[in-house]
This record gives structure tokens, C-alpha cells and sequence, in this order.
């Protein structure tokens, strides 16, 4: 490259589109008409970067600086970009000017995530490759696709250009930044999707209907009874009873209204957060209308059946969710949101927040039918357990079960949290969550207490003192580490978690990175498995079914975290890379 700054092979200095980080990157060519130099970051992200942009590494110097910003987490053990370049060559280089430092104002980072292909052609639909790739720019106005390459169905390349500083970016599905999966092809996708949307349903049924048998072994299930005698309109019309009913409290002018998550057009969600006032009132009802002859037993005599009307209303509200979603402007789609394949959209959800004037359904749905459902499920069961023991009070198995559930959503209630949740702020709400809410939460969440109303469990003293005492640990890890990390993202100068170490990354934001979590990579996961196995140990040894929430529980926030890992990866970098090698275990200290 004669007549040219930088050569092709020489490793420079190269800021970071939007940011004033440098990365240490490797030049590979230079376009004389267009006067930008192609190069590589070291996680495979291609660039044309303007002379301007790159620094020679000799003359570079890093800035040193405190990695946090309160006094008192000055004076934690400095893992600042500085020190990172000081201590390996071979790392990421990064350093910042000073504005850079003050972490809320580094809004101008570009984050590119690229999520599943959904679609097996887009050759003849190459320009409306958006839906194939989920992008995501944080800042996202300084971002704008300008071409792509694709071949085979797959897409290739994506050119951006990065408005508030034209550089053009090149990013190579091959060479994501940090290797993130992308390519799923739609027969899979297809097959595995109406395989959960037909397996799922019949595993909720089939496991009530062990639940019920004396043998309660999953090794000898009895046949699931006709459907026929299953779906009755009577008990699906008191579940839609019990869905408005619910919709009635939330519209309630009772409770303030907080915001939410910004859209990806800058507007911000608006929720009422009446769930604590909903639940109040729907015990004065359930109480009044027990008092006026209304037998809660009908919900254990009609269980199953419920259980079925709950899955035929989650399956029309999925069909009504995903006709609307065809009309849905873009802005509102979840990330993947549209991808082209009915069965998937209609699984995954299309709409990220859908509304019907201020009424968020998804919002309204993971909160409360399902979750006060549970509840009433959990009394009624109560209830059924000394009708047919002939008991005064309902067995102290039974009192721990419900008073555990009942702690854990009244939790959920006082702290309305699920707004900063990744289901809340990524997914799409289609029949997986709507299903999820609406059968899968009241009616597999409330087997322990279905499971004791047949299977007595006699518990002596010290061992429920002992189950007690677990469920308080779980419960205090939970809180305290979602607490911490909700109260940093709120405001991260926070005085209250000063003592607290972190982590700064490219994109403005930090990691807390000592206390509760710093002893593992999801603490919060690892509370709400240990309060899992409280909530089943009352049931005694003798069947695996009770347990069926920790093997659920288990397998779902195993896969959570490797998604979530895996995001983090892609959205922080080495930074994250940093937060791992500190923390070296993902939920349960020094074994996974
Ligand atoms: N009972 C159930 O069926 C069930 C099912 C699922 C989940 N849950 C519970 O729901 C709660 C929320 O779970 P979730 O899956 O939404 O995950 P989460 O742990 O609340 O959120 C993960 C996000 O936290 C941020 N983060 C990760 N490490 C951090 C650190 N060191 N410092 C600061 N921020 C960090 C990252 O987002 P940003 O950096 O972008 O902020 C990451 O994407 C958990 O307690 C979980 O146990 C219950
Ligand atoms: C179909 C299934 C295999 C998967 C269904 C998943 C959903 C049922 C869950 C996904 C996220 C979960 C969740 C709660 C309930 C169950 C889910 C919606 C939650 C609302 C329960 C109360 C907690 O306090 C919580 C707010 C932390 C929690 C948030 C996540």
C-alpha cells in the first residue's frame, strides 16, 4: 500500500465505531477511492476504519484510571483497561478519554447482536434481510445497514454504517463477535417448535394425572382420560371469568405508574403497578364468595379440565396475538420477532409488548392469572387434603408448601420486577410465554400441593425447622442478588453498594463483580434453586414428582444462563471475559 500511513499486516491501534475505545487491530487492506483501510479486531469483526481512526501502537498510551467511580470503590483493586493492556500483548487493548469515563454518558458504544436465521431461502429476498439478522444497536440511530451478501440461504455479510462517525463496518456471520450461534435452518426449527407445542400440553396433563394415582411413578402412567371429557364450557367459562376478572383489577386507578423499558423508537412503557392491591382484592372476593356458599373445592374436583380450558384460551390468545402481530409496526417486534415462519412466530411471539391501549398483556399475564392461579390452586388443594383426611387444618407438609408459594409471588408482587427481565425486555410474547403463564405456572407449580392431597407427608419437627431455614437462605440470596443488581442498573453510583467492586465495560455499563456476585456468575439463579428444593423436601422421598419443579427449574435457568452468557459475551466483550475469569463459577460455587 505505497504512499499509505499503515501497511497491510501492521497491528495498530483501532477505535471502536461510536466509541473512544481503541482495540488492537490487524490492517488488511487499504481502498485508495474511498480512503479507508480495511482491518480485523481480534474477535474477527471487519472494519473500514478512516486513517484518522488509528493510532500507531507505539506512540498509545493508555490512560490509567480507577475502574468505578464512588470514592470507596476507588480504592478496590484496579482491573482497569489500563492494567489489562500493561499486563498481556495479546489481549483486547482498550483505553478511554475522560468523558468516556463517566459511564452513564457512554450511550454512544454500538452493540450488533446477530440471533437465529430463520429461513431456508433469502436469495430472492436479500433486501429485506433485516428479519433474518436481529440487530440491535444500542445508540441504535448511529447504525444503518447498507448492504448485504448472502449465499445459500445463508446471509454472509452485513455492511453497517455507523452514523455518528461513517465508518462502515463489515460484520462476517462467521466471524461474530464472540462467536455467537447463528445459523439455524427452518426444518429444524419448524420440527422442534410444533414438536414443544404438541409435547408440552400433554406433559402438564400427564403429569396431574400421576400426581392423582396412589403410585405416583412416572414409570407407570395411567392413560390420560378422553378429551372429550376434559373440555367442558362451564369450567372454561369461569377461567375467562377468571381472566377478566384479573384484567378488571389491573385497569384498577389504583397503584402509580412507573416506566418501563424504552422501545426501540426512544418512547418509553408505562405500567401500573397494582399487583399487590389485585391480589388483596381478589382474597375479598374468593372470601366473600366462599362465605356465600361457593365451593373452592370444584377446583380440585375439575382440575384437569381447568387445566385443559386454560390451554384452549392460551391457544386463542396465541392465534389473536400473532394475527396482530402481522400488522405490528417494526419498531414493536421483539428481536427475531418476525422471521418469516408462521409455526415459529406463532411459538416464539412476534410483538415484543403487545398492547391494547395502555393494557399490556404480556406484562399483565406473566403476573397475574397464572401466578395468582397458582395461589388459589394451592388453597384449594389445602382444603381438598382435609376434606379427604378428615383433618381439622391442612397437614404441616401442606402449610410449608403454601406458605413458601405464597411468599414467592407476594415477593414477586412487592418488588413488580419482572419489568427489567430478559422475558419482559426481549422475548416476543407468543403461545410459549402465553402458555407458560397461563397453564404451565398454576398448574405444574402447584403439583407439590396436588401431589400431598393423596400422598400424606409426616414431618417431624427438625426436619421442618431444617426446610425452613433452606427456603430462608434460598430466598435471601434471591432477593438480595436481584435486589443489588436491579438497584446498580437503576442508578450504579448507588450508595448503598459502594463497597461494592465492578467492572467497566465498552458499553458504558459496569459488572458487579464481589459480594453476592461475585461468588457466582447468577447468584439469583442459585437462590431460586435452592428455595425449588425447600419447596419439594416436604413431600418426603417416596416419588420423583414432587421434585419435577427443581428438575424444571434446573434445566430452564441452565439454558438461561448459557443464552444469557452468551449475550453478555457478545455485549461486553472482553470485559466480560474479565468478570469470568474473576468469577469462575456460573450458579453453584465451585461445581457449575
Ligand atoms: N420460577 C421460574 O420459573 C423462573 C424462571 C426464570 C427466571 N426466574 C428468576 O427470575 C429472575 C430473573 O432472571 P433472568 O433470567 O431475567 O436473569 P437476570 O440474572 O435477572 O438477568 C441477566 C442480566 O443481568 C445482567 N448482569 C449479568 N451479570 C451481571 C453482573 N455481574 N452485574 C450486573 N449486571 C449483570 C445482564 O444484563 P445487563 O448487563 O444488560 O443489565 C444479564 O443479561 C432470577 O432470579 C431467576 O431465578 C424464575
Ligand atoms: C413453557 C415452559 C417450558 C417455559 C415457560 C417459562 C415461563 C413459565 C417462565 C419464564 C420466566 C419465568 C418467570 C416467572 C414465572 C415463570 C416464567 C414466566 C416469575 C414471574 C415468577 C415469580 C418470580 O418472582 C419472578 C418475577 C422472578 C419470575 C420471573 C421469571
Amino acid at each position: 500500500m505505497p504512499g499509505t500511513r499503515f501497511q497491510s499486516g501492521d497491528m495498530v491501534m483501532g477505535r471502536w465505531p461510536g466509541s473512544s475505545l481503541f482495540y488492537e487491530v490487524k490492517v488488511l487492506s487499504y481502498d485508495a477511492k474511498i480512503q479507508l483501510y480495511t482491518v480485523v479486531y481480534k474477535d474477527g469483526t471487519e472494519l473500514e476504519l478512516r486513517e484518522a481512526d488509528m493510532k500507531n501502537p507505539t506512540g498509545f498510551k493508555p490512560s490509567r484510571r480507577s475502574r468505578s467511580r464512588s470514592p470507596s470503590r476507588r480504592r478496590s483493586r484496579s482491573r482497569s483497561p489500563a492494567r489489562t493492556t500493561r499486563r498481556s500483548s495479546s489481549r483486547t487493548f482498550a483505553t478511554e478519554t475522560p468523558a468516556a469515563r463517566k459511564e452513564p454518558k457512554m450511550k454512544e458504544v454500538l452493540e450488533i447482536r446477530l440471533s437465529p436465521v430463520v429461513r431456508n431461502t433469502c436469495h430472492t429476498h436479500c433486501w429485506d434481510l433485516e428479519w433474518l439478522f436481529v440487530f440491535e444497536c444500542f445508540s441504535a440511530a448511529s447504525c444503518h445497514v447498507l448492504d448485504r451478501e448472502c449465499e445459500g440461504g445463508m446471509v454472509l455479510v452485513c455492511k453497517l454504517l455507523c452514523q455518528s462517525n461513517s465508518t462502515r463496518m463489515h460484520i462476517k456471520t462467521d466471524r461474530l463477535p464472540y462467536g455467537s450461534s447463528h445459523s439455524v435452518s427452518f426444518p429444524p426449527v419448524f420440527a422442534g417448535v410444533s414438536c414443544m407445542m404438541l409435547f408440552l400440553p400433554v406433559a402438564v396433563l400427564g403429569l396431574m394425572v400421576v400426581c392423582s394415582q396412589e403410585d405416583a411413578s412416572l414409570m407407570s402412567p395411567p392413560p390420560l382420560p378422553a378429551l372429550d371429557s376434559l373440555l367442558d364450557p362451564h369450567v372454561f367459562g369461569m377461567v375467562v371469568l377468571w381472566f377478566l376478572f384479573q384484567a378488571l383489577l389491573y385497569v384498577l386507578p389504583v397503584g402509580k405508574v412507573v416506566e418501563g423499558i424504552p422501545l426501540k423508537n426512544g418512547e418509553w412503557l408505562k405500567y401500573r403497578m397494582n399487583t399487590l392491591h389485585a391480589f388483596v382484592l381478589t382474597v375479598a372476593a374468593l372470601g366473600a364468595a366462599v362465605h356465600q356458599g361457593v365451593d373452592l373445592g370444584y377446583i380440585h374436583s375439575h382440575f384437569l379440565q381447568l387445566a385443559v380450558s386454560s390451554l384452549l384460551f392460551s391457544v386463542l390468545l396465541s392465534v389473536y396475538l400473532y394475527v396482530r402481530s402481522r400488522w405490528a409496526p417494526q419498531d414493536q417486534l421483539a428481536p427475531g420477532g418476525n422471521s418469516g415462519s408462521v409455526i415459529y412466530d406463532f411459538f416464539m411471539g412476534s410483538e415484543l409488548n403487545p398492547r391494547i391501549k395502555g393494557f399490556d398483556l404480556k406484562y399483565f399475564c406473566e403476573l397475574r392469572p397464572g401466578l395468582m392461579g397458582w395461589l388459589v390452586i394451592n388453597a384449594a388443594m389445602a382444603l381438598a387434603e382435609m376434606k379427604l383426611h378428615n383433618l381439622d387444618y391442612p397437614s404441616p407438609a401442606m402449610i410449608l408448601v403454601n406458605c413458601f408459594h405464597l411468599f414467592y409471588v407476594l415477593d414477586a408482587y412487592w418488588h413488580e420486577a419482572v419489568l427489567g427481565y430478559m422475558d419482559t425486555t426481549h422475548a416476543g410474547f407468543g403461545f410459549m410465554l402465553v402458555f407458560g403463564d397461563l397453564m404451565w405456572v398454576p398448574f405444574t407449580f402447584s403439583l407439590q400441593s396436588y401431589y400431598l392431597v393423596y400422598h400424606p407427608s409426616h414431618l417431624s419437627l427438625p426436619w421442618i425447622v431444617g426446610i425452613v431455614t433452606l427456603n430462608v437462605i434460598g430466598f435471601s440470596i434471591f432477593r438480595k442478588a436481584n435486589s443489588q443488581k436491579n438497584a446498580f442498573r437503576r442508578n450504579p453510583s448507588d450508595p448503598t453498594l459502594s463497597h461494592l467492586k465492578t467492572i467497566p465495560t465498552a458499553t458504558g455499563k459496569s459488572l458487579l463483580v464481589s459480594g453476592l456476585w461475585g461468588l457466582v456468575r447468577h447468584p439469583n439463579y442459585l437462590g431460586d434453586l435452592i428455595m425449588a428444593l425447600a419447596w419439594s423436601l416436604p413431600c418426603g422421598f417416596t416419588h420423583i414428582l414432587p421434585y419435577f419443579y427443581v428438575i424444571y427449574l434446573t434445566t430452564l435457568l441452565v439454558h438461561r444462563e448459557a443464552r444469557d452468557e452468551a449475550q453478555c459475551r457478545r455485549k461486553y466483550g472482553s470485559a466480560w471475559d474479565d468478570y469470568c475469569r474473576e468469577v469462575r463459577y456460573r450458579i453453584i460455587p465451585r461445581v457449575y
